[in-house]
């Protein structure tokens, strides 16, 4: 149920029928694994702990739109999504339309797309009736492209560009489950390695819920993790650029 003043979305076909309805079978090029329970999606949410009032929200990869569903649902103002397979913007078309303007869809690609183009959406917005405080991505991430995403966004937060100009930027992000727990592994915890010590030199990082393979369709190999993402106020390893630098050149491999 959403709260203050926005309304609920109103009664729409499920997902697995939308999925039926228009033929869409999963690709693995675009890392599709599907999450198509309300309980999941709605936990994700609930966990995030957004500040609808104040946030700019930023989905990536909505496909069919089921945390899309609950994002909005929780009470969302401002959210813009990023899907890369055209196949879905039909329904995301569908839900926009249900959602009163609080929500955009856009065809791209999330690590080439303009985050001033994303602002610009989201400040232009008809539902939007007041200044954007605060930023919050989201997402149940591709895959395949999970760890040079958040390698580009620390980079980015590092240097206050793009998206993380705003204030406060905080992520709630969906990775395999083996890369959340190196994502958030204190120092003494065996999965602790180069990819905890960039994260957590600008971020608090922590496991705020795992999804089992088994709830997603198809089902990938690997149970998930959901990370959160706060920035810092003050970054405790200043040279860590130096190494975001190299990663993000490709110099390094990880
Ligand atoms: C793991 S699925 C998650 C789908 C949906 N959010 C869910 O939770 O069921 C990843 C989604 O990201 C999309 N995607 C893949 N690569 C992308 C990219 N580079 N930019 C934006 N979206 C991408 C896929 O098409 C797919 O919809």
């Amino acid at each position: 149920m959403a709260s203050g003043s926005i309304k609920s979305l109103p009664k729409l076909p499920s997902i697995r029928d939308l999925i039926k309805i228009y033929g869409i079978s999963a690709q693995s090029r675009f890392s599709q694994n599907f999450i198509l329970d309300r309980n999941i999606t709605d936990t994700i949410v609930k966990n995030a702990k957004i500040d609808f009032d104040h946030s700019l929200v930023i989905e990536v990869g909505p496909g069919p739109g089921l945390l899309t569903r609950a994002i909005l649902n929780a009470g969302a103002k401002n959210l813009v999504a990023v899907e890369k397979d055209k196949r879905f913007i039909p329904t995301l078309e569908q839900l926009q339309a249900a959602s009163e303007n609080r929500f955009k869809a856009i065809l791209g690609d999330i690590l080439y797309v303009d985050h001033k183009q994303l602002m610009d959406i989201a400040q232009n917005n008809p539902a939007n009736k007041q200044e954007i405080e605060k930023v919050h991505i989201i997402g149940n991430l591709p895959f395949n492209i999970a760890t040079s995403l958040l390698i580009q966004w620390l980079y980015q937060m590092e240097k206050r560009e793009g998206l993380f100009a705003l204030p406060e930027p905080s992520m709630t992000l969906m990775f395999q489950k083996e890369v959340g727990l190196r994502i958030s592994a204190p120092p003494s915890a065996k999965e602790r390695g180069r990819l905890s010590v960039m994260t957590q030199s600008l971020c608090e990082a922590k496991t705020i819920y795992t999804v089992r393979s088994s709830s997603f369709v198809p089902k990938p190999k690997v149970d998930a993790a959901v990370i959160q993402f706060k920035l810092l106020k003050e970054p405790i390893l200043k040279s860590s650029i130096k190494t975001l630098e190299k990663i993000h050149k490709n110099e390094l491999k990880d």
